[in-house]
């Protein structure tokens, strides 16, 4: 059972919808490019460039999400100046807009009506969820993961649905109370007011009211006078001493142009540069893998890498996966063969506990069954894709979500382009009771191994929860920093090669004349397979 309610993972507002382009290939298995399109209201069309790691080679967060607080009267320009920011900020990854709207108070069935009255005040600061606000956000710049409530200003009502954010580097609040809350303030590294002439916005809220929340006249202005003027008299326009920056409401350009100059340089001072971190690490201690057949576990100095027996058998399957003529068919046979042996063994580090069945011949048996609560797999695409396959034959009606993680052409440090998580994961209090199969087809640099299970970390996955699954691991690569930054995590793989080597990638032509993909340096595994979602996908 694939989830695919999660596939928000960049988030301009709530209406904003991440575009990962799929083409089907021949075995009809779908095939993920790297290209995200962020449509955003008003057919602003905005470009994600992925995020890069925000954790050092000890595998701990670095750095925090970036946080604007925005503030200001009703209809002053404030979502205008947030959008006005996301564009500029054109290259920056992963961007929030994250609304106080959402954050307006479940009502009773008799406040809903008095509310249809025009009788509920919602602009005190009481009427906002200002703990649930501020704990979302102290979250999301974490860099953990949150559920939004949704509101709804046509019901005036929280509807019971939530929305996921997770992966932010830059969040932008934005609500007339927005610097009211001091915990809310302690969250923001920029603060922003917006001062707009109080004509401009009485004549802006009318029109957006009865056009786009199904108000009238009469009523637009009557909350106006009663509610909306005097709160912003009172507990609004006071806010504007903490701001760090004043924004006029109209022709604000040159000051969007400003904040944007700022964040870009702030972005800047934060970012990691993880790769050459790694390969300042030292090299790792290299792993001596056992000849014998018997002596396949427990691998010194890794306890939790856990080698498939080197049998015979094994490596006849492994020779022609190697084989750079084994034709298609076959390559997809034995890679299906080995992921299901790879899955099998998996399994055992899942937990059990003991019970007891009556047999048909009328005899108790003691035995063994999983004693976890949610298990789930999670493939990085595209070629965790055959493990997956694996999972599926090993457990009927498995939860899978996957991460889309490539590498930068001139840095070679990888993005997060995209994620799709299984709601157990998304989900805090179920993600700590889920265990989660991470399946890639190899680990060489470890560098998308690394940023995967920093994401399931930052979810709440416990790290012993992660079994990571892999048809290959470089003796040589990142597996050495990957064993210090988590080493509890198990990684189950079915042979370990000697090295690791730097190569240039051709680009890619479509029959047009158009680049598909850019030449880029990649790390190749040798022997190893090649590249094995290309040979199993096509
Ligand atoms: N700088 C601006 N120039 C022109 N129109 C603006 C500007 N800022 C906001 N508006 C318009 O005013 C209306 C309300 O703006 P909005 O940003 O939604 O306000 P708020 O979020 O403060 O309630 C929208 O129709 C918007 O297009
Ligand atoms: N059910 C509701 C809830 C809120 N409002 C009004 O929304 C205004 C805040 O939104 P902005 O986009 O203008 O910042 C606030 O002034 C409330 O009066 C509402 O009308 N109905």
């Amino acid at each position: 059972m694939t989830d695919e309610s999660s596939s928000i993972f960049i988030n301009v507002d709530s209406e904003s919808r991440p575009v990962l382009s799929r083409s089907v290939s021949e075995s009809g298995v779908s095939r993920a490019h790297n290209a995200i399109t962020l449509q955003a209201k008003k057919n602003t069309v905005l470009k994600s460039h992925g995020r890069p790691p925000w954790y050092a080679e000890d595998g701990l967060p670095i750095c925090d999400a970036f946080v604007v607080g925005i503030a200001g009267g009703s209809a002053s320009g404030k979502t205008h100046v947030a959008r006005q920011i996301v564009e500029k900020l054109g290259s920056i990854p992963t961007i929030i807009i994250l609304s106080q709207d959402s954050f307006y108070k479940k009502h009773s069935p008799e406040e809903v009506k008095l509310a249809h009255a025009n009788l509920i005040d919602f602009d005190h600061p009481n009427a906002i969820d200002m703990p649930l606000f501020a704990n979302c956000l102290k979250d999301l710049k974490a860099c953990k993961q949150t559920n939004i409530p949704i509101y709804s200003f046509a019901e005036h009502q929280r509807l019971d649905d939530t929305k996921y954010l997770y992966g932010a580097a830059v969040i932008i609040t934005e609500g007339i109370l927005a610097l009211h809350d001091p915990a809310l303030r302690a969250l923001y590294d920029l603060k922003i007011f917006v001062q707009c002439d109080s004509d401009l916005m009485l004549a802006r809220r009318l029109r957006r009211d009865i056009k786009e929340r199904g108000r009238t006249v009469d009523g637009t202005l009557d909350q106006y006078l009663r509610y909306v003027k005097p709160s912003y008299d009172n507990f609004v326009l006071p806010t504007a001493r903490h701001a760090d920056i004043i924004v006029p409401g109209m022709d604000n350009g040159v000051a969007i142009d400003l904040i944007a100059t700022h964040i870009r340089r702030k972005m800047k001072e934060r970012a990691s540069r993880f790769r050459p971190h790694m390969a300042q690490a030292g090299p790792p201690t290299p792993l001596s893998v056992p000849s014998t057949p018997d002596s396949h576990e427990l691998l010194e100095p890794y306890e939790n890498l856990i080698l498939l027996p080197q049998t015979a058998q094994l490596k006849g399957i492994y020779t022609i996966l190697r084989d750079k003529n084994t034709p298609r068919e076959d390559f997809i046979f034995f890679t299906d063969r080995l992921a299901t042996f790879l899955m099998e063994k998996a399994m055992e580090y899942l937990p059990y506990r003991s019970r007891t069945v009556t047999t048909p011949v009328d005899v108790e048996y003691t035995g063994k069954e999983i004693d976890a609560k949610y298990i789930c797999g999670v493939s990085i695409l595209r070629s965790g894709g055959p493990l997956e396959r694996g999972l599926e034959r090993v457990i009927s009606d498995v939860m899978t979500g996957s991460l889309l993680i490539q590498s930068v052409a001139q840095t070679g440090e990888p993005l997060l382009l995209h994620l799709m998580l299984p709601v157990c994961i998304r989900e805090r209090h179920r993600a700590k009771d889920t265990w989660v199969f991470l399946l890639d087809a190899q680990i060489g640099t470890g560098a998308a191994a690394f940023m995967a299970i920093r994401i399931l970390l930052d979810h709440g996955v416990p790290e012993d929860h992660i079994i990571f699954v892999t048809f290959l691991v470089a003796r040589s690569g990142g597996i050495g920093a990957l064993r210090k930054a988590f080493p509890t995590v198990k990684i189950v793989c079915g042979a370990i090669d000697d090295s690791l080597r730097e190569t240039w990638l051709e680009a890619i032509e479509r029959g047009d004349g158009q680049i598909e993909a850019e030449a880029r340096k990649v790390w190749v595994v040798e022997p190893g397979m090649g590249h094995i979602g290309d040979r199993y996908y096509l």
